[in-house]
């Protein structure tokens, strides 16, 4: 069964002006980790404040584990789990108070779905006397989630939340839902950063409200159409600058320390050749070589393709 169904939902504010979800239409199968990636403004939070009961689509349907968004909101809000973009923890109230609020909320107690949350809440329990308000991002973060799961959720809506978490708490993160997954829990999680599509068994790729992709990480990246080269020099930007002004090549973009490159056509690239002609251009310390496209690289040339597509 599939515990999340989007069918041609749109959502727009300002009496229309803005256009924040575009007819989406997506399905998440129970038990999977499913990521909506995109970058800010793209219309994640508008999807989950849909499925959560939250916001009202202007049309389509959506339904979580059955039951519809906007008739069944009730059986919706106890059965799944919303840890929304910024924290939505009480900042005066400590640790144990928040946890406790949030489970006497839903009528239940911390202890009777403790083993659910117990490995996330073991990490944060020498603090359960500290307001959430002077905890870091990381334990906040773990304590958001504790909240949204007390309740023992069967779908979990997860927006944004390694957004400003340092990079170790984002990985023991990434943990957590993996374990919580193995658990039985449905999870649609959204973040900006390309490098956490991967964890996800599926993903959504969004931007300006339209879903360009939605398929494995896997097969995502194996759809890229063409050769991918990454090139660098000793001065990045003249090196940009010139590649921007030869015809031959589709795209480019800086990409870390290298310009990421496609060519209009398919022919084979001389590599050495390509890199004496930069060479006599006057760049320095040129290196290129053919790579394989990462998500980022897959988001950015779908962008385009839509871009191109657009009258
Ligand atoms: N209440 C609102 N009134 C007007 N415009 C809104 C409102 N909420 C969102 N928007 C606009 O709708 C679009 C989608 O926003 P949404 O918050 O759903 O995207 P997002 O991908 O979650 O991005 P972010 O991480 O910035 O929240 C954006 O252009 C945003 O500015």
């Amino acid at each position: 069964m599939n515990a999340v169904v989007l069918d041609h939902i749109t959502k727009t504010y300002d009496a229309g002006k803005v256009l924040a979800v575009d007819d989406v239409s997506l399905q998440v199968a129970a038990g999977e980790l499913f990521g909506l990636i995109g970058p800010d403004g793209a219309g994640k939070t508008s999807i989950f404040r849909i499925l959560t009961t939250l916001l009202l689509p202007d049309k389509g349907h959506a339904a979580v584990n059955g039951l519809d968004c906007v008739k069944d909101y009730k059986a919706i809000r106890r059965s799944v789990g919303y840890m929304p973009g910024r924290f939505s923890l009480y900042q005066d109230l400590t640790v144990a108070e928040n946890l406790h609020f949030f489970a006497t909320l839903f009528g239940t107690t911390i202890e009777a779905n403790y083993s659910l949350i117990k490995d996330i809440y073991e990490q944060i329990k020498p603090f359960s006397g500290r307001r959430a308000g002077k905890l870091s991002g990381g334990m906040k973060q773990k304590l958001a989630l504790c909240c949204a799961l007390v309740h023992k959720p069967e779908v979990l809506f997860l927006d944004e939340p390694t957004t400003g978490v340092d990079a170790v708490s984002r990985k023991e993160f990434w943990e957590m839902l993996k374990t919580l997954k193995q658990q039985g829990i449905t999870i649609v999680v959204s973040t900006p950063y390309m490098d956490e599509a991967v964890l996800c068994e599926r993903i959504a790729l969004i931007q300006d409200g339209r879903i360009m992709s939605v398929d494995t990480p896997a097969k995502v990246v194996a759809a890229f159409p063409v050769k991918l080269y990454a090139v660098k020099a000793a001065d990045i930007y003249r090196l940009l600058t010139s590649l921007r002004g030869d015809n031959s090549i589709s795209s480019c973009y800086a990409f870390g320390e290298y310009v990421h490159v496609t060519f209009r056509d398919e022919a084979a690239h001389d590599l050495q050749a390509w890199q004496q002609t930069l060479a006599a251009q006057g760049h320095e310390q040129v290196e290129v070589k053919i790579i394989s496209p990462s998500i980022e690289d897959s988001f950015i040339r779908l962008m385009q393709e839509k871009q191109n597509a657009q009258p």
